[in-house]
């Protein structure tokens, strides 16, 4: 498979270690989900790059460190206008890789550079403090300094923003980086280094190792004493396993993990709008995302109003490659994700949920599943109890407020959470009764650079963006001066 880049350098498969550029003995293969098709041999490294990358790390990050922040935000702001510039070229890259329709890859990449330019941004107002002092001769300050060497690693279903949303905190904190990103999309965050590296940043300061022996690289970034922080998106299940990894050294953790978001309309809401909201909430990236609304709970009163209404939106969601205009749902990421939306789908059918639109596998075959909603969805069925990660809506009926935060909040996880409702009281009541990270109301798109991501319980530790973002990379210290 050919890409049409204007700017072809960026297909990038060698890994970026130490500053150099490592093709390796042996590779591994991307190809598309879409089509199976081959998009590139990539370079499969191992244990010894990794201590390589973090090695180089460690003495980069001392230089970088003691550089200003002005320095360090121009050099990052001039990285964003990169990315930028190249949208296009990434876009192409992202969604060959990861399947996602062209006009959200290119989103995508909008969405990466703004936490760059945030966090850029942020460089330059990590201010500590002047305390006073607790006896006449003593003064108090309390500094703010860059914890060290940062290891990320990094899902496939946002090859881009996921390293975007870690690197720009990391390296305007004046942190070092090295990243390991999922073995299905390693071209975008091998792009996005092209683009580091035009930029300017010092050689070994951002590293990105692939390798398919994810357990052996995990380990290596959760043992090797010279990682300070670990940050990792991805399941719960992983990040059960990286936090007891990292136990020994005690490092520094931020994890963003699985989620089971509630969607709730209630009998009050703009049926129109939380439609529109709830197309977003649970069709964006094909139901791929962690904030993806897993459980669409639907007051009695207007069930059955908004049963037609998001039947007849999902209807007119076009199902194909990403690359083809207008559509809107593509492929998943690979087989064992559809065996897994099909199995949620059937189980809900088999204890007598009703399918209204899509149902099964898409008539494309390979990884496509059509958008699918199901009604009379209850409690016991797989569907609700765990994360799908894929293009179905599940109806769920409630009838009054205490009912639906009591079954909203009835999960391990903790990420995101989205309502409808006009009346200001419920509005208050509902947003601080929900039990999750993040809380949209009467909007399905909650994500963006200006506010903490994140989530609690199983979903994960730390925040992603905002002013507490860059505190995740920080140590305080504080000094007691005699005078
Ligand atoms: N909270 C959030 O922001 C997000 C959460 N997620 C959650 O992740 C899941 C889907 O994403 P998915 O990528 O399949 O999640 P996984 O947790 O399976 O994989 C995430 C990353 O971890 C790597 N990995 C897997 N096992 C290990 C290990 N033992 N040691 C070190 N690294 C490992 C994978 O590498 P490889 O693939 O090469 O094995 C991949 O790079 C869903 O539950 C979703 O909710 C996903 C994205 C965002
Ligand atoms: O990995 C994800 O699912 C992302 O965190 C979702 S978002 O940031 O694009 O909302």
């Amino acid at each position: 498979m050919t890409l049409a880049l204007r700017d072809p350098v960026l297909l990038e498969t060698r890994a970026f270690v130490a500053g150099r550029w490592q093709a390796g003995t042996t590779t591994f293969d991307v190809r598309n989900p879409a089509t199976g098709d081959l998009v590139a041999r990539v370079a499969d490294l191992g244990v010894d790059a990794m201590r390589e990358a973090i090695d180089a790390a460690a003495l980069a990050q001392k230089d970088w460190a003691a550089r200003t922040a002005k320095e360090r935000c121009t050099v990052l702001l001039g990285w964003q206008a990169l990315m930028l510039e190249k949208a296009d070229d990434l876009a192409e890259i992202l969604t060959a890789e990861m399947g996602k329709p062209l006009a959200e890859a290119r989103a995508e990449i909008v969405y990466g550079a703004s936490f760059i330019q945030w966090f850029a941004e942020e460089a330059r107002r990590v201010y500590g403090d002047v305390v006073p002092g607790h006896q006449r001769d003593k003064r108090i300050l309390v500094l703010k300094q860059p914890i060290g060497v940062v290891g990320a690693i990094t899902p496939w279903n946002f090859p881009n923003a996921m390293i975007a949303r870690k690197v720009a905190p990391a390296l305007a904190a004046g942190c070092a980086f090295v990243g390991r990103p999922a073995r299905e999309t390693p071209l975008s965050a091998l792009a996005m280094a092209v683009l580091a590296e035009r930029a300017g940043l010092p050689p070994g300061l951002l590293s990105i190792v692939t390798g398919t022996d994810s357990k052996a690289l995990g380990l290596e970034l959760c043992t090797n004493p010279k990682v300070r922080k670990l940050t990792f998106t991805g399941s719960t299940e992983v990040g059960r396993i990286l936090m007891r990894q990292c136990a020994h050294d005690i490092k520094k953790l931020s994890l963003e993990l699985g989620g089971n978001a509630p969607f709730i309309v209630f009998d009050d809401a703009d049926l129109d709008a939380a439609v529109e909201g709830a197309i977003i909430a649970k069709y964006r990236n094909s139901g791929q995302t962690c904030v993806c609304a897993n459980r669409i709970y639907v007051q009695q009163g207007v069930m059955e109003a908004f049963t037609d209404k998001i039947a007849a939106a999902t209807a007119r969601l076009e199902v194909g490659n990403g690359r083809d205009p207008g559509v809107a749902i593509g492929p998943l990421i690979d087989g064992a994700a559809v065996e897994k939306v099909e199995a949620h789908v059937e189980d809900a059918v088999r204890l007598g949920a009703r399918v209204i639109v899509g149902g099964s596998r898409s008539a494309l075959g390979g990884n496509y599943f059509q958008p699918t909603v199901l009604a009379g969805v209850e409690r016991g069925m797989r569907i609700l109890e765990e994360e799908t990660f894929g293009p179905v809506a599940p109806l769920v009926a409630f009838e009054s407020e205490d009912e639906v935060i009591a079954m909203a909040n009835d999960t391990e996880f903790g990420l995101a959470s989205y309502f409808y409702a006009r009346d200001l009281g419920r509005v208050w009541r509902v947003a601080e009764a929900l039990e999750f990270g993040m809380v949209g109301v009467n909007t399905g798109l909650i994500s963006t650079a200006e506010a903490p991501f994140g989530g609690i319980k199983s979903s994960g530790l730390g925040r992603e963006g905002s002013r507490h973002g860059i505190d995740d990379y920080l140590e305080l210290k504080y000094v007691c001066m005699s005078v």
